[in-house]
């Protein structure tokens, strides 16, 4: 990991606008601690997920999501900033190349080798992600840094599962996972901020939820997630799926909020 200067994003996604035009709510972004505002008003996180509606785990492409039944409210968020109920959609990772950088938000400028984001939709006020993507108050993704200490026996099951995903489209099926494993012990001291998607659509109707404590995971589970490829199958040229995050976007004003002092 030689190279000082992130490659551009040369992935055909990022081929497009980085930014939304006109965009002044987009992410991620760095969270700059001294200028985030405790807020006491801010509530403890409760995520309450049934390991029972995991479904199947599948590369897009660009990531591999692990993704959760959400036709009913058997995995929901609440409380934090939120006030409404939000339903788990789904999960997924981005990192680098090498365990110097593959975060997408930072703190102080440090990045961690890789980003969990858990995705939710509002259930109270729309049916479908679809819908909620659209609206500013439609979607709160959860944040979690990775860094590289001791294996994490939660994400082995999941790291075990990636050969079988290694080309883009491909799906396995995957159940019974818990993703409240992948939180941190510490969910109550996080970072809150009105920003968008980072992958396309980039809409801005997310409410980002960022723990301050980073989760644990070995070299080797990292290493795996490496191993993944951009291209399909039958492309002849094989692409390492790293490198799958979007650049910092400008703060544009925004106040971020730390439910800590
Ligand atoms: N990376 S992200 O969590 O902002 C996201 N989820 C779905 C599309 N993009
Ligand atoms: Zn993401």
């Amino acid at each position: 990991c030689s190279s000082k200067y992130v490659l551009s994003q040369i992935h055909p996604m990022w081929q497009g606008p980085l930014a939304v035009p006109g965009g002044d709510r987009q992410s991620p972004i760095d969270i700059i601690q001294r200028k985030s505002v405790f807020d006491s008003e801010l509530k403890p996180l409760v995520p309450d997920y049934d390991p029972d509606t995991c479904q199947q785990m599948w590369n897009n492409g660009y990531s591999f999501l692990v993704e959760y039944d959400d036709t009913t409210d058997k995995s929901t968020l609440k409380g934090g900033p939120l006030q409404d109920k939000f339903r788990l959609c789904q999960f997924h990772f981005h990192w680098g190349e090498c365990n110097d950088w593959g975060s997408e938000h930072t703190v102080d400028r440090r990045l961690f080798p890789a980003e969990l984001h858990l995705v939710h939709w509002n259930s109270d006020k729309y049916s479908l992600f679809e819908e909620a993507v659209m609206e500013d108050n439609g979607l709160a993704v959860i944040g979690v840094f990775l860094k590289v200490g001791k294996r994490h026996e939660g994400l082995q099951k999941l790291v075990d599962a990636l050969p079988a995903i290694r080309h883009k489209e491909s799906i396995v099926e995957f159940t019974r996972f818990d993703a409240a494993c992948l939180l941190p012990s510490n969910i109550d001291d996080y970072w809150a901020y009105h920003g968008s998607l980072t992958t396309p659509p980039l809409t801005e109707s997310v409410s980002w939820i960022v723990m301050k404590q980073p989760i644990e995971v070995s070299h080797d589970q990292l290493a795996v997630f490496r191993s993944l490829l951009f291209t399909s199958a039958e492309e002849e040229v094989q692409k390492s799926m790293v490198n799958n995050f979007r650049v910092q976007q400008p703060l544009r004003g925004r106040t971020v909020r730390s439910s800590f002092s």
